[in-house]
């Protein structure tokens, strides 16, 4: 049986999972996005190329994945760190840094802003999507995969001794690559041989996370120990929704703060607000799966950050727990997804 057996692993070391408090399950501290840039609308490379200012922020915030500037989130540690320490101001806890490798995953900065803040902040092992596997991912076996995943759980990664606590996020595009498969494959592998929670990013495509979850099933993954994550841009229909829900995953409604007339991925997306958020919320859990949701803001990009009058990572414990409370779901319920979910799913088996 692993070390790692009923505690949670911190890029710190191993804690009581009473430790955790009050956890987002899905956020970034620092990373590059630029895997992800969308050419600008003919006319706007003007404000593509502009340094980011109040003007220019309405722009930006609609257009977030345009601005080349805005997907370097790993310039701002130092605006990260006070953001941080805001969290814990507002009764936040511990963080999950789902930064995995091909987004520029940086450990000890983590172990820094851990230690200099005070957060538990879990590291994510893994590969993220297909675009950003290298010519040697792609030509590993999934055994090799598997051997990589658990080493960076049991001994550390990217050459440090800093141990990642999660397998994820795991990214999938759609249609699911076959690399991105086989890093699935190894992903139920690797969580079989430890216990551990994992975390899946989905293509963008309704289909795309009962796709992931079933390649996880059919090799020996843990489904009840898998979150999956940006449901809020991926099944709208309530009826689909809990046709996935049924599959017994984590439910994870992790774009907080994410106000967007059109999603820049997928110009088909209506993607919810957070009143929308906080409704589907309130449907999951008349329907039966309060112990299955958990929530974040997860924040990828510059302009999130109150630095460039983004919503900051307090967004959810300052303004969204209020308006969970005023739309019936009671403190209790709260607590649930904040506290106890993350929990039980971050601790290991
Ligand atoms: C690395 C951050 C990330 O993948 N965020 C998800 C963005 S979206 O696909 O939900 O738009």
């Amino acid at each position: 049986m692993p070390e790692q057996s009923g505690k949670v692993q911190t890029v710190l070391g191993l804690i009581e999972p009473d430790q955790l408090g009050r956890t987002m399950t899905h956020e970034h501290l620092t990373m590059t996005f630029e895997c992800s840039h969308v050419p600008p609308a003919s006319g706007d490379e003007g404000l593509a190329a502009a340094p980011i200012e109040m003007k220019h922020l309405h722009w930006l915030q609609q257009n977030p994945y345009s601005h080349h500037e805005n997907l370097l989130l790993n310039q701002e540690i130092e605006a990260v760190k006070e953001e941080l320490l805001c969290y814990r101001k507002a009764g936040g806890g511990s963080i999950v840094e789902n930064t995995t490798t091909g987004i520029t995953r940086n450990l000890p900065v983590l172990r820094q802003l851990a230690k200099e803040t005070g957060v538990h902040i879990i590291a994510g092992a893994g590969y993220y999507v297909d675009v950003t596997h290298s010519d040697e991912t792609r030509k590993m076996t999934v055994e090799k995969l598997t051997d990589i995943i658990v080493n960076e759980i049991l001994h550390g990664a990217d050459g440090t001794d800093i141990r990642c606590g999660v397998i994820g996020e795991i990214g999938t595009s759609w249609p699911i690559t076959e690399s991105e498969k086989k890093v699935l494959r190894a992903t139920a592998h690797a969580q079989t041989q430890l216990g551990c929670p994992v975390i899946i990013h989905p293509g963008r495509n309704k289909a795309a996370p009962g796709e992931a979850i079933r390649i996880l099933q059919e090799a020996g993954g843990d489904i009840s120990k898998t979150v999956m994550s940006h449901l809020d841009r991926s099944i709208y229909d309530p009826r689909e929704l809990l046709e996935f829900a049924k599959m017994g995953s984590y439910l994870e409604y992790d774009l907080f703060g994410t106000e967007v007339l059109n999603y820049q991925f997928n110009l088909d997306v209506d993607m919810l607000s957070d009143s929308q958020r906080v409704q589907t919320l309130a449907f999951l859990i008349r329907e039966g799966y309060e112990d299955r949701i958990l929530i974040a803001h997860d924040i990828h990009t510059k302009h999130r950050l109150t630095k460039y009058g983004g919503h900051g990572f307090s967004h959810i414990l300052k303004n969204i727990v209020p308006k969970m409370l005023s739309r019936g779901i009671t403190q209790n319920q709260v607590d649930k997804i904040l506290i106890e979910n993350p929990k039980q799913w971050l601790t290991f088996k």
